[in-house]
């Protein structure tokens, strides 16, 4: 059983300061959903007012159009998954995912080969007998997940479920997720303020800043098609350049650079991802910008390359052994395909 999880209208605040300023998201039946943001914003708010533990000040949670508002946690619904996995410390592993069929009045043997079945799919059914404090983390979370599951709910809420585990355990909880969204297809509503695991496991995306979701998409189209300055900045965009629209092309102190698709006249910053920017050598009629390497800063097997440039400081990725060096003249390509304008509020 999945259904549509809807919230509208949602606000709520703490102490005269408002958290959530009317938050409009939407998860399709079986799809999911991340909310991403940065710490303090109120995601966690969001998850605990759609699982009931929290009451809005206005707005409200649908699920395949049945309104929750004022239901009890245990009567909406949905299974919330978070950070720890909270499991029974007495009861064994089988009895933890049983748990919730028990409660729904279930007989206790018909229960527990329910449960089995919820183990078998997380991969821990030779574990069923143990005690939770024998698992590793990343079972404990397994079988935390197999629990929400058990209870057959229309909406999952994960809450940074997998960011106390190292990243190897977190890279197989990612499998994991996508396989149990293959096989039982539930609504998930995840929140996560990592961008790796938000593009990893989510079909589209929604970014809170603010109180308000800024922008909800998929992850390339929050990437390259940003909304705002603030949604480019937040998923890490380095290079904009202030200018204005005029006649299908961006008008800024490097020129006029034509752009892929129409574009409101007026002030506009362009903005294109570093990764797809490219570095050439100086004179290079390709390029779009000359400048000096201002600055090369490590990222993995690349490098983040920065570039003194008349539009102020622009960056490119370089691969392993291609920085050039600090002080060096380089040229950097925009593609035309990857330029994007952000519409600027008319000064004055
Ligand atoms: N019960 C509460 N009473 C008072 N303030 C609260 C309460 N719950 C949340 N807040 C405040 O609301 C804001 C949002 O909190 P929330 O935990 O939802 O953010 P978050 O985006 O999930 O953060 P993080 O990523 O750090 O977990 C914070 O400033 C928090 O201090």
């Amino acid at each position: 059983m999945s259904a549509e999880l809807r919230v509208e209208g949602l606000r709520r605040g703490f102490g005269g300061a408002v958290v959530l300023d009317g938050i409009d998201l939407t998860v399709p039946a079986g799809g999911c959903v991340a909310l991403l943001g940065p710490s303090g914003t109120g995601k966690s708010t969001v998850l605990r007012l759609v699982a009931g533990l929290d009451t809005p000040d206005a707005g409200r949670v649908t699920a395949g159009g049945r309104d929750l508002s004022g239901l009890a946690p245990e009567r909406r619904g949905t299974a919330l998954v978070g950070q720890r996995p909270r499991l029974f410390p007495h009861l064994s592993v089988l009895d933890n995912v049983a748990f919730p069929l028990a409660v729904a009045g279930r007989r206790r043997g018909a229960a527990r080969a329910e449960a089995a079945g919820h183990l078998d799919l997380v991969g821990l059914g030779d574990l069923a007998r143990r005690r939770p404090a024998t698992l590793s983390g990343g079972q404990e979370q397994r079988v935390a997940l197999a629990r929400a599951l058990a209870a057959n709910p229309a909406v999952l809420l994960l809450d940074e479920p997998f960011s106390a585990l190292d990243p190897g355990v977190r890279a197989e909880m990612h499998r994991l997720l996508a396989d149990l969204r293959s096989a039982v297809s539930p609504t998930v509503l995840l929140v996560t303020h990592d961008r790796q695991e938000a593009a990893a496991l989510a079909d589209t995306v929604a970014v809170l800043l603010d109180g308000r979701i800024a922008q909800h998409d998929a992850v390339e189209a929050l990437h390259t098609r940003p909304a705002s300055l603030a949604v480019h900045r937040f998923l890490g965009g380095l290079v904009e350049v202030p200018g204005r629209v005029e006649d299908g092309a961006h008008v800024s102190a490097l020129g006029r650079l034509v752009l892929p698709c129409p574009a409101p006249a007026g002030p506009g910053v362009l903005v294109v991802r570093q990764e797809a920017v490219g570095l050439v050598t100086a004179g290079d009629p390709a390029a779009d910008a000359t400048g000096a390497v201002g600055r090369v800063a490590p990222r993995g097997a690349r490098s983040l390359v920065e570039v003194t440039t008349a539009a102020g400081t622009l960056a490119a990725e370089a691969g392993p052994g291609l920085a050039p060096p600090v002080g060096a003249t380089v040229g950097l390509v925009l593609p035309v395909a990857q330029r994007w304008v952000v519409a600027q509020p008319a000064a004055g």
